[in-house]
C-alpha cells in the first residue's frame, strides 16, 4: 500500500441499510462492506433477528440502500428459526411489493455448522459459491449467527488449548476479511456475552474486551476475550432493560403495574463510528428505531 494508492481508494465504503431509518443514522448507514461487524447481546435481545432481517434488507437495489444481493447465513445454532424469517420476508414483501417477484427467501442461503473446524473447512467452499454463484443476485453478505457457539465447549482452560482456539479465531477472521475485501461483502458475526467480575480493565482503560458493558442489570463483557476482539472490525452491542411501571395511590402506596423490555443499540467501536447508541423495539414485522414506531403510531391516531 503506497500513499498514492490509499489516494485512490473510495472514501465511502459501500453499507448495506438495516431496513430502519433511525437504526441506519446510529450506523452512519447501515452495515459496511469489506469489513466484519460484530453483534454482541445476552440471550434474546434481538441478535438473530437483526441478522435475518439483513439478510432481507440486502436484497434490496442499491438505491434504496440495499446490496442488490443474496446471502449466506451460516447458524451454529440449532434449529435455523425459518418459521420467524418467513413472517418477516412476508412483512418485508408487502412493503416492497414490486421489488420482490419471488420469494425472498429463495435468496437467503442457509447452511448450519457444528464446529470451528468444519467452520474453517467450508470456508473454501464458501469462497466458491461466492465466485460462482449463477443465482439472480450476486452473494454480498455472510452472517455467522453465533461464533461463541462454535468455541463454547470444545476447549480446555489449558495453555494449548487456548492457543488452538486463538489461532482459529485468527484463520477464520481472516478468510472471512480476505472474502470481505476481494467481493465486497458486508460480513456479520454475533457473539454472546459473558458476566464481568471484578474490575474493569487496568487503572480504568477501556482496552478491547475489557470494556464493560450494561444489560438486564448486570455488567457483562463480549464473550471469546481480548485475541478475538482484535478480529472483528466494528462491535455493536444491544442492551436489554426491564422497565417497571410504578403509580401512586392517593395513600402513596406505590403500585407496581408491568415490566416492559427496553432495548437499545450501542457502537462498542468501529473505525468509521463515534460511539453512538438508539433506541428499539422487535415487532413482529422486525426491528424498527423507537422514533419510527412512535411516529406510525402518532399517525395512527390522528
Ligand atoms: N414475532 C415476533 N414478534 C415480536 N417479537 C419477537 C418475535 N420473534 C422474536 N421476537 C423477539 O425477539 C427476541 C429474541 O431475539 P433473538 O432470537 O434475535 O435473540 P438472540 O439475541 O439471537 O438470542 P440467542 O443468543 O439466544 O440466540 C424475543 O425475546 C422476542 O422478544
Amino acid at each position: 500500500m503506497t500513499p498514492e494508492n490509499l489516494l485512490l481508494r473510495p472514501l465511502i465504503t459501500q453499507k448495506c441499510t438495516l431496513g430502519c431509518p433511525d437504526l441506519d443514522r446510529c450506523l452512519g448507514g447501515g452495515i459496511p462492506c469489506n469489513s466484519i461487524t460484530e453483534l454482541v447481546a445476552e440471550s434474546g435481545c434481538g441478535k438473530t433477528q437483526l441478522c435475518l432481517q439483513l439478510a432481507l434488507t440486502a436484497q434490496l437495489p442499491i438505491p434504496l440502500g440495499g446490496l442488490s444481493a443474496s446471502s449466506i447465513y451460516i447458524h451454529t445454532e440449532f434449529p435455523f428459526p425459518s418459521r420467524r424469517l418467513h413472517q418477516l420476508s412476508l412483512a418485508f414483501h408487502s412493503s416492497h411489493p414490486p421489488i420482490f417477484g419471488g420469494d425472498p427467501c429463495d435468496y437467503i442461503f442457509v447452511q448450519g455448522v457444528h464446529s470451528a473446524d468444519q467452520m474453517l473447512g467450508i470456508m473454501t467452499k464458501m469462497e466458491q459459491f461466492v465466485e460462482n454463484s449463477r443465482t439472480q443476485l450476486p452473494v454480498r453478505l455472510i452472517v455467522i449467527d453465533s461464533i461463541a457457539a462454535l468455541f463454547r465447549s470444545e476447549f480446555d482452560n489449558t495453555p494449548v488449548e487456548l492457543k488452538r482456539r486463538s489461532s482459529l479465531f485468527f484463520k477464520i477472521s481472516g478468510k472471512l476479511k480476505s472474502l470481505a475485501k476481494r467481493f465486497g461483502l458486508a460480513v456479520v458475526v454475533t457473539n454472546q456475552v459473558v458476566d464481568l467480575v471484578g474490575s474493569e480493565g487496568i487503572n480504568g482503560l477501556r482496552i478491547g474486551n475489557l470494556a464493560s458493558l450494561c444489560s438486564s442489570g448486570r455488567r457483562v463483557c463480549p464473550a471469546l476475550g481480548l485475541a478475538w476482539a482484535n478480529c472483528v472490525n466494528s462491535r455493536l452491542f444491544l442492551a436489554r432493560h426491564e422497565e417497571v411501571d410504578k403509580e401512586e395511590n392517593e395513600l402513596g402506596d406505590v403500585n407496581l403495574q408491568s415490566t416492559r423490555s427496553r432495548r437499545r443499540l450501542h457502537v462498542v467501536f468501529a473505525p468509521h463510528l463515534p460511539e453512538s447508541c438508539c433506541e428499539f423495539v422487535i415487532t413482529r414485522k422486525g426491528i424498527f428505531g423507537v422514533e419510527r414506531e412512535q411516529n406510525a403510531a402518532k399517525r395512527n391516531e390522528a
